[in-house]
């Protein structure tokens, strides 16, 4: 059985971002990422800082751990990274999920595609806006986007674009203009993703969703969109694991 690279597993939470926020939890977060965001609050999963703490784990090994810390107390999975996207033995895992009855969320950005994606129950695409100084191969999303759509199923994947600035918003405008039948949300951009001030991180996040909500507003181009805050970063600051 081929091994996933591990770097959390916690829960159960809630899922602060997206289509399913709100949702009881738990989270898988794997090793690795081809790409490198200027602002990504969790590089450790690629950066080298964290690479003493990856474990192989198998599918079983994972679903072991995510009863044995969760217990009885989740029925919801949400695999994290890094990119998720770059491991193929994922599809084990989201077998072996489907099997006990537990369903199962990604978060990934759109750079891969893998033929798992078509079990997810709730798929969160994340394409990265210019101050992430990473570029979008569209390419690469058209086709992922095309697949997806075309899956006659109760799934339906949703697009997620963090906002930071004037430049990412007319981004999000762009890529929700491209796919305007997939569900989009804007999401605030965390630009101190170090501080452990969290009544200081939390009224600058609080002020960056009112000023994203006045842009979504404001935009007639904007309409059939969703403005949402980091809910786990509102109430838990940047802490890791929750
Ligand atoms: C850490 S990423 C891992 C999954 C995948 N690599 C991706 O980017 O979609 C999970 C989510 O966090 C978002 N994110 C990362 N850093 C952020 C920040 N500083 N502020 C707001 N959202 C952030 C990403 O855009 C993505 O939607
Ligand atoms: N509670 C909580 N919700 C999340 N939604 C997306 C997360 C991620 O890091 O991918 C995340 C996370 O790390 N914690
Ligand atoms: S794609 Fe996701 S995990 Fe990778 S660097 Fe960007 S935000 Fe971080
Ligand atoms: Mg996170």
């Amino acid at each position: 059985m081929a091994n996933i690279p591990v770097l959390e597993i916690f829960g159960p939470t809630i899922q602060g971002e997206g289509m399913v926020v709100g949702r009881k939890t738990m989270f898988v977060r794997t090793a690795g990422c081809d790409y490198s965001c200027a602002w990504c609050d969790s590089a450790f999963t690629w950066d080298g800082s964290a690479k003493d703490d990856i474990r192989q784990l198998s599918a079983h090994e994972i679903w072991s751990e995510l009863t044995q810390i969760g217990g009885k107390k989740f029925d919801h999975v949400t695999i994290s990274g890094g990119n998720p996207a770059l491991i193929r033995a994922i599809g084990e895992l989201v077998e072996l999920l489907h099997e006990n009855g537990v369903k199962v969320a990604l978060e990934t950005q759109g750079s891969r595609w893998q033929d798992w994606f078509e079990q997810i129950d709730d798929l969160t695409i994340s394409p990265k806006p210019p101050s992430s100084r990473m570029e979008t191969n569209f390419d690469v999303l058209d086709d992922i986007i095309t697949r997806l759509s075309s899956k006659a199923r109760e799934m339906a994947p949703s697009l997620k674009v963090v906002v930071f600035n004037e430049e990412d918003f007319h981004y999000a405008k762009e890529v929700h203009a491209r796919y305007p039948d997939i569900p989009f949300f804007v999401q605030v951009g965390n630009e101190d993703v170090h501080t452990s001030d969290d009544g200081e991180l939390i009224s600058t996040l609080l002020r960056k969703y009112e000023d994203l909500i006045d842009r979504v507003v404001e935009d007639e181009m904007m309409n059939d969109v969703r403005v949402l805050p980091q809910l786990h970063a509102l109430v838990w600051g940047n802490k890791r694991g929750v």
